[in-house]
């Protein structure tokens, strides 16, 4: 909506000129940001005016007031200028662009000049108090013969694509890369069904962009010089093109931090769906107070490093060189703890050089990000002298660290160790590094020291021995005198102001010094600020070395974290196999933090003939821990980590797919059951002879016979289709499976029922071993662990008179034996109702009425 509509003024007047300023300035932005609030400099506040006040009062908690003139008057909402950053943030948590427009010129008498000096939005913001540590994507989706991604981090100048064959895809590798802001294709946005579920999966904002061919090559000629070859596709160049074109926009024009686009195969990688990430707790936690991976291994010094080692969580590696050769930097680090302690200690004094590095690149850093640079900088020869002669990983870091030119002795030399925050406060540049800077503060340091003795000097001459010369900004230098002495005032003093009890004079010298100093002052300060922007130009030409070495020096952070864990909790270099997994006293690395010495390690042993384990056990056991455990520890080696174990040999995986737990999507509009069944739809369409599945509990979310039925049909699958697997079920109809599949073991977690010491006559409990042995369990034990979890004595003695009647009928009755020996994965859904029905009706002598 055009901005004077948006007013909702009243009274019949023209608008007031600032208000027109507003209106042609609110106009200019929708063009570009449609759905950006302006925020309108108004001497100490951001004012924001009509429809647009009504929504910022009401988002930010603030007083709605009025912009009246004679015969026009205007909702009004405003934040104070000093208040910005905090409202800014609030304003983008609540997925709402911001434009910040600032007077540019001294206040005079006419309508002052305004400009638009920052456009925010939540996936382009680039200033660190705007930023979490982590990296912030902005994502455009693009279709064509497939779907194309392109990723933006603007604050490190990350810019990476990738064409992916299904939507299924593509949704897990924007869930893993948590983009803040989305850009979707007209094709996309355009079909209300495809809307509907992608915002139903992505809450993030969603912001309008072009996706048109001609745009997109433009967007990227411009600023990647040429249309890379690797963007083979129309998508991929539109998607591309549509997130260069928008972030272009709100960098106002300067996108120098991106310098090249990285297409990446999302097949190069080993495949992890969204779902096994967040069950697997890579990142997020799935109760508030627990711990994820990243927490124990996050032992990372630097934003950077935190932010590599996430980007190597979400890409494990596939192949065996590179796995080997992050494993070799690993273990060197391991066995050198000096090394490792020097290193690590030395990156703590490490700010965000990939940042820092695109904030110089587009010519944004503060004076303060320069002098952080510089001490960032200052550590690269030590660290390139601590890794001396190491080979491998470690060497091409040294390489990488010491490829950049000497640009610490510039800083040094132009800039004071503490900068101001800002380039016009002065103080900025060194004495002596610039001449005629140099020239210009002494000859004001000459006038300051005339002022400074012209107390002294007046009081001699006048012989008023409480003279003093002060400063304000109404008069600025003046001469006080107190009454008692008014009589003795030479006649060269020029009285300006009379208070109580003294007056203030000037003198035509005192104020011919001030305006030199002020003179001078301002000259000085645009002199400093020429001399920073050279500096910093200067700076800029460096960028590309200067991101490599802070991409070496997050590299190092992860190597020397990953180290660190391993040193520190016995962890041991997985051997890479050709086809087994034998992992021998393996420990579930996050479980094992939080219960220190009590967690029980376990054996786990798959092979191409073993290639299925099913596990049974009590509720509480440890059945997911397992599971767990060897998820995560083959993940752990393909991210180059040491694993929690004794021993370990892992085949490289082609993907980690797991099905745990229960989860709804409400807002998808789809059930528990349904959410399962997609997942396990997924994981049995794509798992291959080269996955590791896991699953737990599958088919729990509907009917025992249902359940059941699909239960045996996906691990029949999955034994058939050779992936790896380890099924955890408490359907103990599927142990017998063992005799019927091959490549399929029972393994059980061994638990024992014990008589309660204090407990009454007959009153059983449960002692968990949390040792997986071979053979399938006896028994559920669901109703003892009822019991330890507090269900009221009464129930749970019902339930186990009701288990023990149920179990007596069910083991004798026909149909039950009937059941173990049918294919139930080849029933069609009414014959397994049917089935249930007269299985409920044997087995409860219940009536049940027919469908
Ligand atoms: N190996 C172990 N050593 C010590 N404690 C363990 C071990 N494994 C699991 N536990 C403890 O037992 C708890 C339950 O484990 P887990 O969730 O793996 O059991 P489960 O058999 O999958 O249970 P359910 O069938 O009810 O889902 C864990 O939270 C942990 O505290």
């Amino acid at each position: 909506m055009r901005a004077q509509n948006v007013l909702k003024g009243t009274g019949s007047g023209a608008l007031p000129p600032m208000l027109e300023q507003y209106v042609r300035m609110r106009d200019e932005v929708a063009e570009t940001l449609p759905h950006a609030l302006l925020l309108f400099q108004v001497g100490d506040f951001y004012e924001t005016f009509g429809e647009d006040a009504e929504r910022t009062a009401r988002l930010l908690g603030l007083a709605l007031t009025h912009k009246s003139s004679r015969d026009f008057s205007t909702p009004m909402a405003g934040i104070p200028l000093r208040a910005l950053d905090s409202h800014v943030e609030r304003l983008l948590a609540c997925g709402v662009c911001v434009a910040v427009a600032d007077q540019v010129e001294e206040p005079g008498s006419g309508l002052m000049d305004r400009r638009v000096t920052q456009l925010l939005t939540p996936g382009t913001v680039t200033e660190e108090r705007h930023l979490g540590a982590d990296e912030n994507y902005l994502a455009a989706v693009a279709t064509g013969d497939g779907y194309a991604l392109a990723l933006l981090d603007v604050s490190t100048g990350e810019f990476r694509c990738a064409a992916f064959h299904t939507r299924l895809a593509l949704y897990d590798e924007l869930a893993r890369c948590r983009a803040r802001e989305v850009l979707l294709a007209p094709e996309l946005s355009g079909n209300a069904a495809l809307l509907a579920d992608f915002q139903a999966r992505f809450p993030v904002m969603l912001s309008p962009a072009s996706f048109e061919e001609a745009d997109a090559l433009e967007s990227l000629r411009v600023t990647l010089g040429e249309v890379p070859p690797s963007l083979a596709s129309g998508a991929l160049r539109r998607a591309c093109g549509a997130v260069l074109g928008y972030a272009r926009v709100t960098q106002q024009g300067r996108l120098d931090m991106v310098r090249r686009v990285v297409r990446f195969e999302p097949g190069a990688h080993m495949r992890l769906p969204d779902a096994a990430v967040r069950a697997l707790e890579l990142f997020q936690a799935q109760s508030p107070q627990g711990c994820t991976l990243t927490d124990v291994l996050g032992q990372t010094r630097t934003a950077g490093g935190r932010r590599r080692l996430r980007a190597w969580l979400r890409a494990p590696l596939l192949d065996e060189l590179s796995i080997r050769a992050r494993l070799d930097a690993v273990e060197a680090l391991t066995r050198a703890p000096d090394l490792r302690g020097a290193v690590r200690s030395l990156l703590y004094r490490a700010h965000d050089l990939e940042r820092l590095a695109a904030r110089v690149s587009t010519r944004r850093a503060a004076p303060r990000e320069v002098a952080a640079l510089a001490r960032t900088l200052d550590l690269l020869p030590e660290a390139t002298e601590l890794l001396g002669a190491q080979g491998g990983l470690l060497g091409g870091v040294r390489e990488r660290l010491s490829a950049l030119p000497d640009v610490v002795t510039r800083i040094r030399a132009a800039l004071v160790d503490e900068p101001p925050i800002r380039v016009g406060e002065g103080g900025l540049i060194r004495d002596g590094f610039h001449a005629e800077l140099d020239e210009l503060r002494a000859a004001a340091i000459g006038h300051r020291a005339w002022l400074a003795d012209l107390e002294v000097s007046e009081r001699q001459r006048t012989g008023i021995g409480s003279l003093k010369v002060s400063y304000n900004s109404v008069f600025g230098y003046y001469l006080e005198v107190t009454g008692a002495h008014l009589s003795k005032v030479p006649a060269d003093y020029r009285q300006v102001a009379t208070l109580k009890d003294r007056a203030r004079f000037t003198r035509p010298d005192l104020r011919e010094r001030e305006r030199e100093i002020a003179r001078l002052e301002a000259a000085a300060s645009r002199l400093e600020q020429e001399v920073f922007t050279e500096l910093r130009d200067s700076l800029a030409a460096h960028a590309e070395a200067l991101a490599d070495a802070a991409g070496a020096l997050s590299e190092l952070d992860v190597l020397a974290a990953l180290a660190d864990v391993a040193a520190e909790h016995g962890w041991i270099r997985p051997v890479t196999s050709d086809g087994p997994m034998r992992l021998v006293q393996a420990r579930h690395p996050v479980v094992e933090r939080s219960l220190g010495g009590r967690f029980v390690p376990n054996d786990v042993h798959l092979d191409p003939i073993r290639r299925a384990v099913l596990l049974t056990g009590p509720n509480m056991a440890g059945k997911s821990t397992y599971l767990r455990t060897a998820a995560l520890c083959a993940l752990l080696h393909q991210i180059g980590s040491f694993v929690p174990a004794d021993h370990a040999e892992l085949p490289v995986y082609d993907a980690v797919h797991t099905r745990i737990g229960a989860s709804d999507d409400l807002a998808g509009g789809r059930s528990t059951f349904m959410v399962e069944m997609s997942e396990l739809a997924a994981i049995l369409h794509g798992a291959t002879r080269a996955s590791l599945v896991i699953l737990d509990e599958i088919g729990r979310g509907t009917s025992t016979l249902d359940g059941l039925a699909i239960a045996q049909a996906a691990l029949e699958h999955l034994h058939a289709a050779g992936a790896h697997t380890l099924f955890a079920t408490h359907y103990f109809e599927l142990t017998r499976l063992e005799s019927e599949l091959p490549g399929l073991v029972n393994l059980h977690v061994a638990a024992e029922e014990v008589q309660l010491e204090n407990g009454a006559a007959g009153s059983r409990g449960l002692t968990f071993y949390h040792q997986v042995v071979p053979g399938a369990a006896r028994q559920s034990y669901g109703v003892e662990v009822a019991r330890l979890a507090g269900l009221p004595g009464g129930v749970t003695s019902r339930a186990a008179r009701l288990l023990t009647a149920l179990g007596a009928q069910g083991a004798d009755t026909r149909l039950t034996r009937q059941l173990a020996t049918l294919d139930l994965a080849r029933l069609t859904p009414m014959q397994a109702l049917d089935l249930l029905h007269r299985w409920q009706r044997e087995v409860t002598g219940a009536e049940t009425t027919s469908p």
